[in-house]
């Protein structure tokens, strides 16, 4: 079978639960070999979009196209090559992880030998595998399930927030992995409410806010669209003594505080003409960074101005 450019494409999908309109007109392209991060706060609607790529969901309109092949029309044969770890993984918290896998090994009729390439892929242990689930911290669940999805050995993983729940090493350690299975040529979805988890690690990015796709595009376009939007804070002793001294470099500066100012960020040489220019005007200079919007904002602000869509 050729695999075509896009992967997962979706075409005007739209969902409702009851009468309540939950998405809108989804048009997702997660480009073969991509890790496509999925991103949106809460509510968004990452979950729901999930379900119905994995066909679990019926869509109220639109298509899903997986592998060039329309999901309506091939559910089980194109669903046969997707590994999906959505939520907590449902494991039986009795058996022991290595259990776990050869029970779904065997239902699903799956070669033997896969039970212990997944566990290593995953990196849990001989002595972890041998303990029951039960026994398993956050980390290592998640560990089991992503082996779980990954025993049919799928060209496309489906996650829904993996890193939920971890501490900072298991994240780091899920990020390793993402790569790593990624570098064996696997497309990967994954959705999350962080944009400092997404932009480690995704190729390409999906934003959706109330249901609606708000920005797709490589990860070098949504950093320029923050970039585009960063501050320039500076802390001083008097902000209003310092625009008084300096009214071109701060003409755009807002007084956020006695002494604090917030202007615009267009470069770094912008950064060292300040700095240089408050010296020589004798004004102290407690601190002068950047700063990113904050997430809320870069939503608010593509939602605003539907960019890229
Ligand atoms: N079974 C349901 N019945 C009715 N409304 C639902 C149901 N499940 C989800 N919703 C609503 O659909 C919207 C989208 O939810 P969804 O779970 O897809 O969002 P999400 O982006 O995945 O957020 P989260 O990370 O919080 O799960 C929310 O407003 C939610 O309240």
């Amino acid at each position: 079978m050729a695999t075509p450019a896009l992967l997962l494409e979706t075409q005007g999908l739209s969902f409702r639960f009851g009468k309540r309109p939950i998405l809108h007109d989804i048009n997702l392209q997660v480009p073969t070999g991509s890790i496509y991060g999925f991103l949106g706060p809460n509510g968004a609607g990452k979950s729901t979009t999930m379900r119905l790529l994995l066909g679990l969901l019926r869509p109220a309109a639109g298509t899903v196209q997986l592998f060039g092949y329309d999901l309506a029309k091939h559910r089980v044969a194109l669903l046969s090559r997707v590994g999906a770890l959505i939520e907590n993984p449902s494991l039986y918290d009795h058996l022991t992880g290595y259990e776990n896998l050869e029970a779904t090994r065997r239902l699903r009729g799956i070669a033997a030998s896969r039970t212990s390439e997944v566990l290593e892929l995953v990196g849990l242990s001989a002595e972890s595998a041998g303990r029951p689930a039960k026994e398993y911290s956050l980390g290592m669940r998640q560990r089991l399930g992503l082996a779980l999805a990954l025993l049919p050995d799928p060209d496309l993983l489906m996650l829904d927030e993996p890193t939920n729940g971890l501490d900072p090493n298991g994240i780091i350690e899920m990020r390793e992995l993402l790569r790593r299975l990624q570098g064996l040529g696997k497309t990967i979805l994954l959705s999350s409410h962080l944009i400092a988890e997404i932009e480690k690690v995704a190729t390409h990015v999906g934003v959706i806010q109330q249901g609606k796709l708000v920005f797709q595009g490589s990860l070098p376009e949504l950093q320029h669209l923050q970039t585009g939007r960063a501050n320039l804070v500076l802390e001083t002793k008097s902000a209003d003594t310092c625009r008084n001294l300096l009214p071109q470099l701060l003409a755009e500066a807002t007084v956020t505080g006695l002494g604090s100012l917030r202007l615009p960020y267009h470069s770094r040489e912008q950064v060292a003409t300040l700095a240089e220019a408050l010296v020589a005007a004798g004004q102290p200079i407690y601190g002068l960074r950047s700063e990113q919007p904050s997430l809320e904002d870069t939503f608010l602000h593509l939602t605003e101005t539907n960019a890229a869509i």
